[in-house]
C-alpha cells in the first residue's frame, strides 16, 4: 500500500446556508482542533463575506489566510486550490462535497491507498432518537464510508463543544465584575450596575414588541443590547426602519434604552453574554454559548417546517428543566415556547415570573455546564472517535 498523498491534516468544509451557524460551529470546532490538539486544519468555507461578520479581521478576497493556527481556505466552484487527502474528512451539515474531493478520495480508495475517515457533522438536538444515529455509517456507492457524528447532550452522543479553558475563564471574568468596563469598551453609555441588561441575538418575532413595551413601562431600568441584524426587524415600533442605523446608536423609550452593537468576534460575543443579566439567544451556536455563559436565557430556535423545531425545543427544555424547581421550570418553559410561537401579552407575567426567579434560574445555569458536558467536550469525543475508526 502506498502512501504518498496522505498527510495528517483535517479538513472541514462548511457551506454557509444562510445566517452564521454553519460557519459559526465549524470556525469554533477548527480553532479548538488547532489549539488544543495541534492539528493542522483546514477551513474550506464557500461564503467568505458571511463568515467576515464573526471574523471581522478576515479579508473576503483572500483565497488562503490562517488566523488562530487555522488554515481558512475559500471554496470556489470550480474549486481552484488543491485539495489532498488527509486524516480525517468532515462535511459540516451534510454540505455537499466538492466533486474534486469526492474524485481524489474515491482514486485513493481504489488505489488501495489510505483514505481519510469521512465524517458528516450534523446539527446538535436534545432529542433521543440522536443516541441511537450517531456514528452509525453510511456506505456509499464508491465503496466509501462516510459516518455521522452527532453533537449532543448525553455520553452516547458525539457531545459539546466547550474549549477545554472557557468554563474557568468564564467564571473569573464574571467574578473579576468587568462587565461595565466592557461595556464601555463597546462603545455603550448610561449603564448603571444595577439596571438589568439584557442581550438580543433572535429572528423576528412579534414577542419582542410586547416585551419592550412591557420594558419601557416598568420601574426597572432595562438596557436591551443588540448586535445589529434581524431582531431589528422586529423593533420597527421603537426604531424607524427607515433611518440609517450604525452600531452606538441608542434609543429611549420610558424605562428601556436599545443600544445597537456591532457584531464581534466569537471571543467578543461570548463575553457579551457572560456580562449580561438574560440573554436572548437562536440557532445552534449562540444557544450552545448562552448555555457556557451561565446566565438565564431565551432560546430563539431556528424554525423548521410543520413546526418540527418545537420539538427539539421541548426535548432540551426537559433536559434542562429536569432539576429545576417546577414552578420556575414550567415559567421558563412556557416562556420559551411563547417567545417561539410569537405571544405578545401573554408572555409579560411568564416574563415577570422568570426575572422574579432569576437568582434560582441563575444558580441552576451555573451547575447547567458540568451536567451538560458529561464526560467530555465535542472535540476530545471527536479525537478519540477518529482514533476508534
Ligand atoms: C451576534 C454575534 C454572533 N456571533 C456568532 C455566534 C455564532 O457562532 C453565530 C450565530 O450562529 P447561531 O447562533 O447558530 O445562529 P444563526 O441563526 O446565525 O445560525 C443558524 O443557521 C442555520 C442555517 C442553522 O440551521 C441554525 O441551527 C443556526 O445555526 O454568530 C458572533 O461571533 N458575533 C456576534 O456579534
Amino acid at each position: 500500500m502506498h502512501n504518498h498523498t496522505h498527510t495528517p491534516h483535517w479538513d472541514i468544509f462548511c457551506a454557509v446556508v444562510d445566517n452564521y451557524g454553519d460557519i459559526g460551529v465549524t470556525w469554533r470546532l477548527a480553532k479548538q482542533l488547532a489549539k488544543e490538539y495541534g492539528l493542522a486544519v483546514n477551513l474550506w468555507v464557500d461564503d467568505l463575506a458571511s463568515f467576515g461578520h464573526i471574523l471581522p479581521a478576515l479579508d473576503p478576497k483572500c483565497p488562503t489566510q490562517t488566523f488562530e493556527g487555522v488554515c481558512i481556505k475559500h471554496w470556489d466552484l470550480p474549486l481552484s486550490q488543491d485539495y489532498q487527502p488527509g486524516e480525517v474528512l468532515i462535511e459540516a451539515f451534510a454540505c455537499e462535497l466538492p466533486p474534486e474531493v469526492l474524485c481524489k478520495i474515491t482514486k485513493a480508495h481504489q488505489a488501495g491507498d489510505k483514505v481519510p475517515v469521512w465524517l458528516n457533522l450534523e446539527y446538535l438536538s436534545a432529542e433521543d432518537w440522536v443516541e441511537g444515529c450517531h456514528g452509525l455509517p453510511s456506505l456509499q456507492r464508491s465503496g466509501l464510508k462516510k459516518q455521522f457524528y452527532f453533537p449532543g447532550f448525553t455520553d452516547k452522543t458525539g457531545g459539546l463543544i466547550c474549549e477545554s479553558d472557557l468554563l474557568a475563564t468564564r467564571q473569573r471574568w464574571q467574578e473579576s465584575e468587568q462587565r461595565l468596563n466592557y461595556f464601555t469598551q463597546l462603545g455603550l453609555s448610561g449603564i448603571a450596575a444595577d439596571d438589568t441588561v439584557i442581550s438580543l441575538f433572535s429572528y423576528e418575532t412579534a414577542s419582542l414588541e410586547a416585551l419592550c413595551q412591557h420594558w419601557s413601562q416598568g420601574k426597572q431600568q432595562v438596557h436591551l443590547l443588540v448586535p445589529i441584524g434581524r431582531s431589528l426587524n422586529s423593533l420597527a415600533t421603537f426604531i424607524d426602519p427607515q433611518q440609517d442605523l450604525a452600531p452606538g446608536q441608542r434609543f429611549c423609550h420610558g424605562k428601556l434604552a436599545i443600544h445597537l452593537l456591532p457584531m464581534t468576534d466569537q471571543q467578543g460575543y461570548d463575553r457579551l453574554l457572560w456580562s449580561c443579566d438574560v440573554n436572548i439567544v437562536r440557532g445552534e451556536d449562540s444557544f450552545l454559548r448562552a448555555q457556557w455563559a451561565a446566565k438565564p436565557f431565551i432560546w430563539h430556535i431556528y424554525p423548521q417546517e410543520e413546526d418540527y423545531h418545537l420539538i427539539k425545543l421541548e426535548a432540551f427544555m426537559a433536559l434542562y428543566c429536569h432539576n429545576l424547581a417546577p414552578e420556575v421550570a414550567d415559567a421558563w418553559k412556557a416562556l420559551n415556547i411563547g417567545f417561539n410561537q410569537g405571544s405578545q401579552e401573554a408572555l409579560l407575567p411568564l416574563w415577570q415570573q422568570v426575572i422574579t426567579a432569576h437568582a434560582a434560574l441563575t444558580q441552576h445555569a451555573q451547575k447547567w455546564p458540568d451536567e451538560a458536558i458529561n464526560d467530555a467536550d465535542l472535540a476530545t469525543r471527536l479525537v478519540q472517535f477518529v482514533k476508534n475508526s
